[in-house]
């Protein structure tokens, strides 16, 4: 039989002392056993809610051909394209789906008016898939209602055309059965960034039309491997070697194939920094294309690789790369028992995300408060932001670009990105607000203080009402990078803040 998972992590982790006391303290057959003791008695009230994801198959297996079956119904009704509005966990597993079967998901997870016109289209032909857990987060339930007002100006009943996944007796679910859509319960028990074999993973991508089947049926050949208490374990080995080589190489750049990135590292990047980056401590993976500066000059020093790309990027810094290879169903669930195991040995919670909050509340304060000026944002000229980048990034730091833009103008970014990196020498994450704020944002203010943030915003993003709101999207985009700043900022992070038009004059100064 072949392996269902290869992992080669270089001569440069020595792992076996964390590998060692997992083995002993029998850590992984107590996280599939649900013993929520794992992580100390701090983190037990919220983790003995949250240990669902160890056994995904039975519901995941009886919900694949209730979804092929909706999926051919809808095609056969001509409503073939499938647009997903969610945020972190409920879009980051469902996008890897989607691409690795290039099956055609619209992904709306951003605010900026832009973005959501786009998605507003041929609406004749769209279903909606409206994802979100709490059923209550902000860009979510404002993306629902720009398409509720659409469908109803386009004369078409939003009751056929909306699908809603959500936790039971959720606002959200309520909101649903009020108006006649149709609805796919979650279990409560699973967090957002381990759902990828729930509803939240399944129901949008196999709509869009995904194998369900052959995912889920990866995932069962290894789950029982990860389950043993041995050092051959492909989690112990995975969460050993990511521990090893903290807290000096705190960011693993993570690469995909470069012919064809499914966005599996967005999605690590979503569930490792989200889980781990708190109280100061954390893993950070990087999302970066296999030809990055980082990877082909030389990995700074506080860097490691991560290969997902089976050899197809060649060879990579050997000794201090990981490389896992495995298909799709088998990686999510490697990293999530990888990731659940690695909290314990980083020594924190990793089913909470108490810095995510913060962001949010400050939004929402100067969303409430913004009045005529809530799109103004303070920026620096681009000779400003490169000398501050300059003075302040330090050898053992990084930096995270975060634009607050339309994804359509993320190439000037990429390129930014690649430049930094080369002349700084230091990891440089890109992540598109409000996006990265449901991923990578809790990382970056709560996990050590090392990294210095460039803020992209676009002050002249032509505005689009939210229906039955005050603001805009445009106004509530500019809230969330202002509120996100302010975060930061309180917590003693440098943010600059760039205009979108000047990040070309950026590059041309640098
Ligand atoms: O599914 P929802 O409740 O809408 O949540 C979407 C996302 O929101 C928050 O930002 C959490 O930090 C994420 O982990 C979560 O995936």
């Amino acid at each position: 039989m072949t392996a269902t998972v290869r992992l080669e992590p270089g001569r440069a982790f020595d792992a076996g002392r964390r590998i060692d006391e997992l083995v002993r303290d029998r850590a992984a057959s107590r996280l599939f056993s649900r013993d929520a003791t794992l992580w100390g008695a701090e983190a037990e009230a919220e983790s003995s809610r949250r240990l669902g994801w160890v056994d995904p198959l039975p519901l995941a297996d009886a919900l694949v051909p209730e979804l092929d079956r909706l999926r051919e119904r809808l095609n056969s009704l001509g409503q073939d394209r499938v647009v997903l509005c969610g945020m972190g966990g409920s879009s980051l597993g469902p996008e890897v789906i989607a691409r690795r079967d290039d099956a055609p998901l619209v992904l709306l997870d951003s605010t900026h008016p832009d973005d959501v016109r786009a998605a507003l289209r041929e609406l004749d032909r769209t279903v909606v898939v409206v994802s979100s857990k709490s059923g209550s987060t902000v860009e979510t339930r404002s993306q629902l209602a720009a398409f509720e007002s659409a469908f109803a100006a386009a004369g078409i009943d939003a009751g056929g055309r909306v699908i809603v996944v959500t936790d039971p007796d959720s606002a959200l679910h309520e909101h649903a059965l009020q108006n006649g859509y149709r609805v796919f319960l979650a279990d409560p028990t699973v967090g957002g960034r381990y759902s990828a074999l729930t509803p939240f993973g399944l129901v949008p991508s196999v709509l869009a039309g995904a194998d369900g089947a052959e995912l889920l049926d990866e995932a069962r050949a290894v789950l029982p491997a990860l389950r043993a208490d041995t050092p051959e374990n492909p989690a112990i080995a995975l969460a050993g070697a990511l521990a090893s080589r903290l807290p000096q190489r705190y960011a693993a750049l993570t690469f995909e194939d470069p012919a064809k990135s499914i966005g599996l590292a967005a999605w690590i990047e979503q569930l490792v920094a989200e889980s781990t980056g708190k109280q100061g401590l954390g893993l950070l993976p990087i999302e970066v294309p296999a030809d990055a500066p980082e990877l082909t000059d030389g990995l700074p020093s506080s860097a490691f690789a991560v290969d997902l790309s089976d050899g197809r990027a060649g060879t990579i810094a050997a000794d201090e790369t990981i490389r896992v290879l495995a298909p799709l169903g088998a990686q999510f669930v490697l990293w999530e028992t990888a990731t659940a195991l690695l909290g314990r040995l980083v020594g924190v919670n990793p089913f909470d995300q108490p810095d995510v909050e913060s962001a949010k509340a400050a939004a929402r304060a100067l969303l409430a408060d913004a009045g005529s000026d809530g799109r103004a944002t303070p920026s620096l000229t681009p000779e400003e932001v490169a000398a501050e980048l300059r003075a302040r990034v330090e050898e053992h730091g990084y930096v995270a670009i975060q634009a607050y833009v339309s994804r359509a103008a993320g190439a000037p970014l990429a390129r930014l990105r690649a430049r930094l990196s080369e002349t700084l020498r230091v990891p440089v994450a890109l992540g598109f607000g409000p996006r990265y704020l449901h991923s990578t944002g809790q990382f970056h203010k709560g996990g050590p203080a090392l990294g210095v943030f460039l803020q992209i915003v676009d002050a002249s993003a032509t505005e689009l009402a939210i229906p039955g709101s005050d603001a805009g999207f445009g106004a509530l985009i500019a809230a969330q990078a202002r509120g996100d700043r302010a975060v930061l900022e309180g917590n003693g992070r440098p943010v600059l803040v760039l205009d979108r038009n000047d990040a070309e004059a950026l590059l041309a100064a640098w």
